[in-house]
């Protein structure tokens, strides 16, 4: 997710600006709350609270996160700081965490009292309030959307029955990069364009059963829908409007003051989202009423799934859509980039991959017997972490993190792409070296070498899968293509969005191998 991950105080600037200047007479209000908070801070336990990163009265630290990458500046402030240390967001006091120790003493020991998920406004109307997987808090809906999840879907044996999808995905994808080959030999091929709709198709076939082949008509909104319009508002839409900033989310006394530009927006994508995904349901009801049923998720909570109500499975049902299509795509892109850049590094893997397969394909069988391949897929998650920041959760109760006291009703970042940064973890953490992985104690099929899934309770539920196809993608184009990046394509690596998408699509020159 992994897709739907949404720090509040992302891009703020320009947003912010304007309500700065319309709540002026507010100011010592806030002043007095903040004066109050900090009284609450220092009584509790007899810890020191983490130190502050000095701010600006009322909005705090927001204006010095407007370049739209916190997780760059929260590592940059880690330097000076610590591995933990406190910010203002407006209203509210947000604790970073930047170093293994700290997220892992969170994320793990500490879970009972950090278990609500702190979501922004955009964030409530896109997840209908909580009900997705990922973004729940700790209670009985999540326990159950996630034991469903699991079983047929993302757990172990759910990842076998759903073997010929990801089969189908990379016979696919090699099929369609052989005739890129024959039509424009010269030509550079743009691999996320491929990658992008066969991860959609794999993601609709174990979601409802079936990919979309042809247009659909959309009742609701009384339009014939093509796939790709279908992609857009499922999938890209709601990942844009994930980071869309209501400037209410930092200063919550305020929300009686109507925001109707960012309202009508993120309405709208919901209430599109919503007819497209009752449309996709209904056809499928219509299957199964004929006596056809499909292993699929669709399909497992419809007979399954008793408790949850309708409206829940629509949008657990969207949750697997939008997070396989989003991650896995990024992991793979920016492997590919690497090993495009490293020819020496794409040797190697290419010797172990034809010492271990010889001339007969890689298959998933063989994962386990390529550490080198393991090696490049952590490696890439290390250094372009997917999901860089875990999305936001509250302080339920008086906590201890890194032997500082943080008080109930704080606000808890933690910083995966800074922990996977951390030079006293990494030697010369911005280099791209997947031979730091190769050694005795790693265990090729280990997933969490790095913090790229989170960890504890809630550990990201699709890594397995995420490898699978990620790995399988990776080492089967490797063994099939020689890659090389178009001339002028190695400095693009800037990246947009809630996670770490690739700015520009990397543009590869490919060679089929003999
Ligand atoms: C390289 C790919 C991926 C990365 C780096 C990634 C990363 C993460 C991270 C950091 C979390 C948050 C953990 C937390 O809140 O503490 C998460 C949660 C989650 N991810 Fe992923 N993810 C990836 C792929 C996927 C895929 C393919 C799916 C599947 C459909 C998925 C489904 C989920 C779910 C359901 C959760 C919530 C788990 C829970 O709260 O119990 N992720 N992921």
């Amino acid at each position: 997710m992994d897709t739907l991950l949404n720090i509040q105080a992302v891009p703020l600037g320009a947003a912010i600006g304007g309500p700065v200047v319309a709540v002026g007479g507010l100011s010592l209000f806030f002043i007095k709350a903040y004066v109050d908070d900090q009284k609450k801070k220092s009584s509790s336990s007899g810890l020191l609270p983490p130190p502050e990163v000095p701010g600006l009265p009322i909005v705090g630290n927001l204006l010095q996160l407007k370049e739209k990458k916190p997780h760059k500046t929260f590592t940059k402030w880690a330097e000076t700081y610590g591995p933990i240390y406190s910010i203002r967001t407006g209203a509210s006091t947000m604790v970073v965490l930047n170093s293994n120790d700290v997220a892992k003493e969170a994320m793990v020991t500490r879970y009972s009292s950090i278990s609500t998920r702190k979501l922004s406004n955009a964030l409530k109307i896109l997840t209908h309030d909580k009900s997705i997987v990922a973004m729940s808090d700790y209670n009985e809906f999540y326990k159950t959307a996630k034991r469903h999840l699991l079983t047929s879907t993302l757990g172990t044996n759910a990842q076998k029955r759903h073997r010929i999808h990801k089969d189908t995905l990379i016979k696919n994808v090699c099929e369609q990069f052989h005739a890129h080959l024959e039509s424009h030999p010269y030509e550079a091929i743009n691999f996320r364009k491929i990658f992008q709709s066969e991860l959609f198709g794999l993601a609709l076939k174990q979601a409802i059963g079936k990919d979309i082949h042809e247009s659909i008509f959309v009742e609701k909104l009384g339009v014939t829908m093509s796939r790709d319009e279908i992609f857009k508002i499922l999938v890209l839409d709601p990942m844009e409007g994930a980071i869309d900033v209501d400037w209410r989310d930092f200063f919550p006394n305020l929300k009686w003051i109507p925001n109707k530009r960012f309202e009508n927006k993120i309405h709208q994508m919901h209430s599109r989202r919503q007819a497209v995904m009752e449309a996709l349901i209904e056809s499928q009801r219509k299957r199964i009423a004929s006596g056809e049923e499909i292993n699929c998720y669709l399909d497992h909570l419809l007979s399954e799934a008793n408790t949850l109500f309708e409206q829940q499975i629509l949008m657990l049902v969207w949750e697997t859509i939008i997070e396989t299509s989003d991650t896995t795509l990024i992991s793979t892109e920016w492997a590919l980039f690497e090993l495009s850049k490293n020819p020496e590094k794409q040797d190697r893997l290419f010797s172990e991959i034809q010492k271990v397969c010889g001339i007969d394909k890689l298959t998933e069988e063989k994962l386990c017997q390529l550490p080198y391949l393991s090696a490049v897929f952590h490696e890439t998650l290390r250094k372009h972490s997917p999901v860089p920041i875990v999305p936001l959760r509250y302080v339920d109760e008086d906590a201890i993190i890194g032997g500082y006291n943080i008080p109930t009703g704080s606000e808890i970042a933690i910083n995966i792409y800074g922990c996977n940064q951390d030079e006293k973890v990494w030697e010369s953490p911005e280099e791209w070296m997947p031979e730091r992985f190769l050694n005795e104690k790693n265990d090729s099929m280990d997933l969490h070498k790095t913090m790229a899934f989170g960890g504890g309770k809630r550990v990201c539920a699709g890594a397995l899968q995420a490898m699978l196809i990620s790995c399988i993608a990776i080492g089967r184009l490797v063994q099939e293509f020689e890659w090389r990046l178009k001339d002028g394509e190695e400095d693009n690596v800037d990246t947009l969005g809630l996670t770490t998408h690739k700015l520009h699509p990397m543009l590869a020159i490919i060679k089929p191998r003999n």
